[in-house]
């Protein structure tokens, strides 16, 4: 990246303990979605799949994504900002910006526009998740669009992502006692899908 670019980037005061602020109050609303989770899927012990995040200061990714503003007359054929996949892990919290370009695979497989909604986090379920519950969760697809008019094109758009996993240790066995899916250990799990991509 050039220097003028890098001119432009905000400046944070305290980088390290803004990020830091995020990351822990993402950690507690992760909690609480995989407890309200694990009421939903009328789990014996609600809190199962949350106790098996304890240790999400060390499992947890908080990815900070940039897309740059456009000059249409660069834009190549069929190019996306981000293309199409479902996360690994558990659950991930997106916290999007106000620009528009998300979007998510519905059951009927169409593409649905996720547009950021002020005061809200999107939720997205990872693979994992639809391992354990044996397929009842499915882990969306998701993908970013570039964005359709002049006007958006001349800005960027700022994405952060908090990518919850369960702990390093934990077996991952399907929750309803079927053997849908063999049990994998979580680190196991990860590693195999970061060789698959990288
Ligand atoms: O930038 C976004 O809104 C989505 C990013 C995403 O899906 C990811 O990093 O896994
Ligand atoms: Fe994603």
């Amino acid at each position: 990246m050039v220097s003028a670019e890098l001119d432009k980037f905000p400046v944070v005061s305290d980088m390290s303990r803004a990020l830091r602020n995020l990351f822990d109050a993402g950690n507690t609303v992760q909690m609480r979605v995989l407890e309200i989770m694990g009421l939903g899927l009328e789990l014996d012990d609600p809190q199962f799949l949350a106790k098996k995040h304890q240790f999400f200061c060390k499992t947890g990714t908080l990815r900070s994504l940039h897309y740059p503003r456009l000059n249409m007359k660069e834009i190549k054929e069929n190019q996306v900002r981000c293309g199409e996949h479902s996360d690994y892990g558990s659950i991930t919290l997106l916290f999007q910006d106000g620009k528009a370009g998300l979007q998510v695979r519905n059951v009927h497989d169409e593409w649905v526009k996720a547009p950021p909604i002020e005061g809200t986090i999107l939720v997205n379920i990872g693979d994992l998740m639809q391992r354990w519950t044996s397929d009842r969760l499915i882990a969306s697809k998701h993908r970013v669009m570039l964005p359709t008019t002049e006007e958006e094109n001349s800005a960027s758009r700022q994405s952060i992502a908090l990518f919850g996993h369960p702990d390093d240790d934990e077996i991952i066995a399907c929750l309803d006692g079927s053997n849908k899916y063999p049990p994998i250990g979580s680190k196991e799990y990860l590693e195999m899908r970061f060789s698959m991509t990288y």
